[in-house]
């Protein structure tokens, strides 16, 4: 790929980022321009060689003495789902004892419904959602539904709908802050205090918006929350996941999966559940080492990060692609799905194409390695601490490319 023709603005955007030393910090192929960390992060260079040492040291050499060794300074194998809870807790405006690290986004969901179902204004049944929710999140609520005997109402509404459904008979808002298909953002803090309003308890999916720009939960009064750990949060394939549960609910909410991790002293064996204090509670098993080490390693990348300069570089880079995009728009079948609204936006650009599959995958063979979505979505993923614009140009350059070709 040349980088010669790389317009002089682009290049100017670049040279004054103030986030540019952190693409350092990570592994990126060569020749491949990588649009897809909102679906796998790429590898932090600092991961590879924590794992060495969690596997060969930890595990290898101290075996099960790792489960406590270092306790004293919270460096126990036992605590690192707590330390893990602490740096992403700074991401999504939580203090470290609201939230807990471990299963995958799906099972968290589970677990953070049925606390909210546990501390919804008594009598009410229905869960309102959106109707284009990411898959797992409506499976999670139907399978809960088919638990409880049917006795819930899932209310499937348009996205753009929802504050109209915000009525007195809801029990639980079931949302995905950043659309997975269109990238669109919804606006957290008006919906949650809307729904407060209603008495209505709220869970958030920010599955693309944790480690993607700043979120406040606290600060929207939020209840429930999850998200996954391997999308801006680099933590690598199949990292653990987290969830957010709001202080004034920890005494009042069930936990659905009362396992001994999450007791007050797991080796004490006691023959009922005492919750561990906050969000610990809801650690349901033994923590999921190998792959904790790898995302507690990644988080590191974000510990001198500034989330207002993260976010202004996302929406720098996005802007900049959707202006390149432009001219292709005007020539080729894409139409732009995404908001162009700043303040509706997450950290991705997606178009609708009728050939959006044959596209993308000419486009990962040419190197730029987006992704496709039912039916017919091109969706490309920045992120802010490993892009520049001079990727922005790359990549659209690219797709000028593929879609001359296929002319
Ligand atoms: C909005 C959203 N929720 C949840 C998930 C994933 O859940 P899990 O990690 O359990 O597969 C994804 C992506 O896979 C997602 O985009
Ligand atoms: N976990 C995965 C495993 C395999 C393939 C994709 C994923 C994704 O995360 C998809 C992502 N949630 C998306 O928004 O499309």
């Amino acid at each position: 790929m040349t980088t010669l023709t790389i317009p002089d603005h682009l290049l100017a955007l670049d040279a004054r980022d103030p986030l540019a030393h952190k693409r350092g910090a990570f592994h990126l192929p060569r020749g491949v321009v990588y649009l897809d960390g909102n679906s796998l992060g790429a590898l932090p260079r600092g991961v590879p060689e924590r794992l060495a040492r969690a596997a060969q040291t930890e595990w290898g050499e101290a075996l099960i003495r790792s489960w406590t060794a270092g306790a004293d300074a919270g460096q126990d194998w036992m605590a690192l789902p707590d330390r893990v809870a602490a740096k992403i807790a700074r991401l999504i405006g939580a203090r470290p004892h609201e939230v807990a690290v471990g299963d995958s986004t799906s099972v968290n969901t589970f677990k953070v419904l049925v606390a909210a179902l546990g501390v919804a204004q008594p009598g009410r049944r229905v869960i309102l959602t959106d109707a284009d929710n990411f898959p797992t999140d409506l499976y999670v609520a139907q399978g809960l539904n088919a638990l409880l005997g049917g006795t819930l109402e899932l209310r499937r509404v348009p996205a753009d709908d929802i504050e109209a459904h915000l009525t007195e008979d809801v029990a639980a808002l079931l949302l995905t802050q950043v659309d997975y298909r269109t990238g669109r953002k919804l606006d957290l803090e008006a919906i949650t205090a809307q729904a407060r309003a209603q008495g209505i308890v709220t869970v958030w999916d920010l599955a693309h918006s944790a480690g993607a720009f700043p979120v406040d939960l606290s600060g929207a009064g939020a209840d429930f929350a999850v998200g996954c750990g391997y999308k801006f949060l680099n933590g690598g394939p199949g990292a653990p996941a987290f969830l957010y549960a709001a202080e004034r609910h920890h005494a009042a909410a069930p936990v659905a999966i009362s396992g001994w991790m999450g007791h007050a002293d797991p080796f004490e064996m006691a023959r009922d559940f005492t919750p561990a204090p906050g969000a610990r509670r809801f650690v349901a098993g033994t923590p999921m080492v190998l792959s904790l080490s790898a995302l507690d390693e990644a988080l590191d990348v974000f510990a001198d990060v500034d989330l207002d300069a993260l976010r202004a570089k996302s929406l720098s880079l996005t802007d900049t692609f959707i202006d390149l995009m432009e001219p292709l728009a005007a020539r080729f079948p894409l139409t732009l799905v995404t908001p162009r609204e700043h303040a509706r936006r997450g950290s991705q650009v997606s178009y609708r194409h009728p050939q959006a599959r044959e596209v993308m995958t000419d486009l990962i063979q040419a190197g730029i390695i987006g992704d496709y979505r039912t039916p017919d979505i091109l969706r490309f993923g920045f992120t802010p601490l490993y892009h520049s614009h001079a990727d922005v140009w790359q990549a659209a350059r690219g797709v000028q490319a593929v879609l001359e070709a296929r002319a």
